[in-house]
């Protein structure tokens, strides 16, 4: 487990003091992949880079099991990084070392012998999927090879925490996939946290268990991946997710009707096929129109966005949307502020 708690970093930036991380308060889970999202300049980094203290916190203490890591001499601090991987957007290879002598990097500086070298560095290679590579070098491979020796690199002392510092943003989007995924199978198989930072929803939407959003230096949200999908509070949120009410038609803005209200209606996975509209249309006598819709798969289950209007008496309107909240949907109801956003 990693417990952050009320961690600050003040930059001095010639004699001006710059606030990158104010308070924050986490805990991530043992074995989860937990996702960090902000804008740039929001903070990620140095947070990221404050959990093996690449970067010193100013205040706050973060515990990995329990251990101060904070508190820790630098032989000490040597010790505790073997178990925290650190994989980077730009892969941080060194270029005039092949392959194999880039994952056996750390195993040289820990000291093994040579031949438990060479077994370790082929077993990451095998898992990586790079083992014909072992003898080329970095400017040989496609960035999505290097990254995979990255992380053959990061995993080559068994860490039990794994950080990724933006690690697929230089990739395309397929390269990305299998990236992430490779991610995934590690975490499976080998129970790793995995501490993700990006600016990319879909990173998050990919492989993330919980994810906390940070703004300014501050986390101000946090949730499973589901749910700040199907229920995201902060306006910074609802623009990472491009949330459905976003770049509304003109002609929604100018309604505010009682016989007419706008509806955002969200649902998870086996509610979709059920017939709750046509059923609700039939028993309160109002009309439905569909003004957008769309469906995401995050992890893999769909969660739908639909956006209606309800016309009808204003009386069966409220009825109709009391009905679709007792169905187990989640109902939102536009008002003007919202419409306007
Ligand atoms: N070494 C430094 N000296 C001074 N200010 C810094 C330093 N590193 C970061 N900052 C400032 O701290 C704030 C947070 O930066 P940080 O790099 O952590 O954000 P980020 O979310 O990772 O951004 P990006 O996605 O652009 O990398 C920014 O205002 C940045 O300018």
């Amino acid at each position: 487990m990693i417990k952050i708690q009320n961690l600050s970093k003040i930059y001095d930036a010639g004699g001006q003091k710059v606030i990158a991380l104010d308070n924050i308060n986490l805990t991530i889970k043992d074995g989860s992949i937990f996702g960090i999202i902000g804008l740039s300049g929001a903070g990620k980094s140095s947070l990221v880079r404050c959990i093996n203290r690449l970067e010193e916190p100013t205040s706050g203490r973060i515990y990995i099991d329990d251990i101060d890591i904070t508190s820790l001499d630098k032989k000490s601090l040597r010790e505790a990084r073997k178990k925290i991987g650190m994989i980077f957007q730009h892969f941080n290879l060194l270029s005039n070392a092949t392959v194999f002598e880039n994952v056996a990097f750390p195993l040289m500086i820990a000291g093994y012998p040579k031949k438990k070298i060479k077994e370790r560095v082929y077993e990451l290679l095998r898992l990586v999927d790079l083992e014909e590579k072992s003898q080329a070098y970095p400017s040989q491979l496609s960035g999505g090879q290097k990254q995979r020796v990255g992380i053959a690199r990061a995993l080559a002392n068994h860490p039990r925490i794994l950080l990724s510092d933006e690690a697929t943003s230089a990739l395309d989007p397929k390269t990305t996939k299998s990236i992430l995924h490779l991610l995934k199978d590690i975490n499976r198989k080998f129970g790793i946290t995995i501490v993700i930072i990006t600016h990319e929803m879909d990173v998050i939407k990919e492989i993330c268990d919980e994810v906390a959003v940070i703004e300014n230096g501050k986390i101000i949200e946090q949730a499973s991946v589901v749910d700040l999908f199907t229920n995201p509070s902060a306006d910074t949120t609802r623009t990472f997710i491009e949330d459905i009410t976003e770049s509304l038609p003109e002609s929604i803005k100018i309604s505010s009707k009682p016989d007419e209200k706008f509806v955002k209606i969200s649902f998870r996975g086996s509610i979709t096929s059920e017939p709750v509209i046509s059923r609700m249309i039939k028993k309160f006598d109002v009309d439905v129109n569909i003004i957008k819709g769309s469906v995401d798969n995050v992890r893999d289950i769909s969660i739908g966005k639909l956006l209606i209007s309800i016309t009808g008496n204003p009386d069966n309107i409220l009825h109709s949307i009391e009905y679709l909240k007792e169905t187990g949907l989640k109902v939102e109801v536009l008002t003007n502020e919202l419409v306007d956003r």
